[in-house]
């Protein structure tokens, strides 16, 4: 049985950024993204309601929580067979393998820290600053945009003022570290202006030093550790080893305990990730529940689900440094088909977005003009695919 998943606006929508979060787009939902949409009470967010029907009538959202897989796993069990793959041809090809070579320049103590991440991204109090992912595809939400060149979107993101440039390279994503060497070789051309180019994140699942050298060798300036990942013992390694390799990590936790892991590891830049790893639910609050308990030496970055403006402005006044930014940006380079040559172009709405995010608006009065405003109409309703029963 075929159930049809569709959005009805009860109230119209202002801006397209109020609707580009991914219930209204998303075609061919499975189980667990349907989790993932009532549990982001897409209701609160934009004025609609989900519901689900099928052959005329409504059907109860029932699901089964439990059938819900628990993502995080899948994906490291898959890095752990990349990892040793990697390491057995390292280890075949001996010294003169380029990540060999950077293995022992590390463990000598040859390679100076560089700190182009943080000082980039750090922002005073009252302020915050953006790092723009490229991200194609996610398993949360399938494709979200082929992305044919990335050098185009990193010259919109670098035009729209963004700090610093995240860079999926893991397969779940369609991501590959030659899109992260791409961006980082065009990104020279800023070179000798200000700002500088952007620093490059690679943002994956790091379970090894080896994925580290190999972030180092592609010109990245910092790697993503995520604390639910690799554990405490996990995250001290893997920090002196990106301090080894003179790269700076984002360090990315999703609850208290994570923080305090994170805090005790001497992480200098500490993420909250608003997405739960393990079933992707996305809840922004998370990033305002834990700013308090942030030390106050560490750069505090919001991460994940952060769709408008006003999301952005609520962070900064929360005491955010740094928020990072995929979808929403993506979604938004790419509905700007006009004028042809949009990615270079202050007509992309991802440009007037990334402006709009770190201007100095504030929440209480609310966006004047962000982006182009596309109206919604009252009672609007958007098809959110089927789901097979
Ligand atoms: O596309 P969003 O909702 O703006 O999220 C970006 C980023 O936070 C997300 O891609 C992310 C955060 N932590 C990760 C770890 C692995 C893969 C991806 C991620």
């Amino acid at each position: 049985m075929f159930i049809q998943l569709e959005a009805f606006c009860v109230q119209p929508l202002t801006g397209r950024e109020f609707c580009a979060g991914r219930p209204l787009v998303c075609t061919q939902p499975s189980r667990w993204q349907l989790q993932a949409f009532s549990r982001r009470q897409l209701s609160v967010r934009t004025g609609s309601t989900l519901r689900m029907s099928s052959a005329g009538g409504t059907v109860a959202a029932d699901i089964d929580y439990r059938s819900v897989p628990d993502v995080l796993k899948e994906i490291l069990r898959r890095k752990q067979q990349e990892v040793a793959s990697l390491k057995a041809e390292v280890a075949q090809a001996g010294a003169e393998h380029p990540l060999q070579r950077r293995l022992d320049a590390a463990a000598a103590g040859q390679i100076p820290k560089s700190r182009q991440f943080s000082s980039a991204i750090r922002k005073p109090k009252g302020s915050i600053s953006v790092i723009a992912e490229i991200k194609r595809r996610s398993p949360s939400s399938g494709l979200i945009a082929e992305i044919p060149d990335v050098r185009q979107l990193s010259d919109l993101y670098y035009n729209g003022g963004a700090a610093a440039i995240s860079v999926l390279t893991d397969a779940a994503f369609d991501g590959t570290l030659d899109d992260l060497q791409t961006v980082v070789k065009h990104q020279q051309k800023f070179r000798g202006r200000y700002p500088g180019p952007c620093p490059v994140l690679r943002k994956d699942f790091i379970i090894d030093e080896i994925q580290i050298a190999e972030a180092a060798e592609r010109g990245a300036a910092a790697v993503l550790l995520i604390v639910a990942a690799i554990g405490e013992a996990g995250l001290r390694k893997l920090l002196e080893a990106t301090h080894r390799h003179g790269l700076e990590a984002l360090v990315e936790i999703h609850d208290e305990e994570e923080l305090e892991i994170a805090k005790a590891a001497g992480a200098e830049i500490i993420g909250t990730n608003a997405r739960d790893l393990r079933t992707f639910n996305v809840d922004l609050n998370r990033c305002f529940e834990l700013i308090g308990r942030y030390p106050p030496n560490v750069i505090p970055v919001a991460e994940s689900g952060i769709h408008d403006v006003m999301d952005a402005w609520r962070l900064r006044d929360a005491g955010y440094s740094s928020i990072l930014v995929g979808e929403a940006l993506i979604r938004a380079a790419e509905s700007s088909k006009l004028p042809s040559n949009a990615y270079q172009s202050s007509f992309n709405e991802a440009y007037g977005l990334l402006r709009a995010f770190t201007s100095k608006g504030s929440t209480k009065f609310g966006p004047i003009s962000t982006t182009r405003i596309f109206g919604k109409g009252e009672g609007a309703k958007e098809s959110l695919g089927y789901l097979e029963m």
